[in-house]
């Protein structure tokens, strides 16, 4: 099932996901594992948990993992551990062994190896891949999401849990989970804000299949989007 949910700003889209997640979040008995994107879009979202609903969760129940990351340190200023530290982490009483970062400082194939070893361990798997309660992605105004680039779409079809990726325009490395695992989560929520998002949305609801983000399609999970009016192509 597919749902849009249109707003008239990002602030109030932020608003309104953060409102959907708290009450998901309280609504599941033991964890609920979350995997979280990275970029700038996700920032107010996760501003928003830290201050409205810091005292609100039940942070303990939230585990919390990450969709990709950088191949940088976690202080690098393009980490996104880093950002969702500074923004969501540093503000909450998440205790930190429920935090499980991707280490892009590590060895990019060794570690896409073990994170995906630690989400076949933690997380509650169907057919042999994990599932998570909630999966937050972004969309790149390439179509990519979490570290698929059009370029490496492969990626959205592999046997993988975890892939090294390559950013086609800096080079630089990522590590991502891989398409079966988006596809597998109970909750996939798209957050995407912004006039220059809007040409790739309107691809995306059109299913152009060179877009990484037009192929999540959650087999029998339910697929959210949160814009703001200058992302909606409608
Ligand atoms: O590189 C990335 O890009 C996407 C989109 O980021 P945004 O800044 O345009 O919101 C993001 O979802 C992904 O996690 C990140 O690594």
């Amino acid at each position: 099932m597919m749902k849009k949910n249109v707003f008239d700003s990002k602030i109030k889209a932020a608003e309104a996901l953060a409102e959907y997640a708290a009450g998901e979040i309280a609504r599941k008995s033991g964890y609920f594992n979350l995997a979280v994107s990275g970029g700038s879009t996700p920032a107010g979202f996760f501003s928003l948990l830290a201050s409205k609903y810091q005292k609100v969760v039940n942070w303990s129940k939230v585990r919390l993992f990450w969709v990709d990351e950088r191949c940088v340190s976690p202080d690098h200023e393009e980490s996104n551990y880093r950002m969702t530290s500074e923004t969501l982490l540093d503000h909450i009483p998440l205790p930190a062994e429920n935090v499980f970062r991707m280490r892009g400082e590590e060895d990019p194939e060794e570690e896409a190896r073990r994170y995906g070893n630690t989400l076949k361990e933690l997380v509650p798997s169907g057919e042999g891949i994990p599932v998570f309660d909630m999966i937050l992605l972004g969309m790149g105004d390439d179509g990519h999401t979490a570290s698929i680039f059009p370029d490496q779409i492969s990626l959205m079809n592999s046997s993988e849990i975890c892939q090294t990726a390559v950013h086609p325009v800096s080079g630089q490395r990522r590590i991502t989970i891989t398409g079966p695992v988006i596809n597998k989560g109970k909750k996939v929520v798209f957050l995407v804000t912004g006039d220059g998002k809007r040409a790739m949305m309107e691809k995306i609801f059109r299913h152009d299949p060179v877009y990484p983000a037009s192929l999540v399609q959650p087999k029998s999970g339910e697929l959210l989007f949160y814009l703001d009016k200058g992302a909606d192509p409608s």
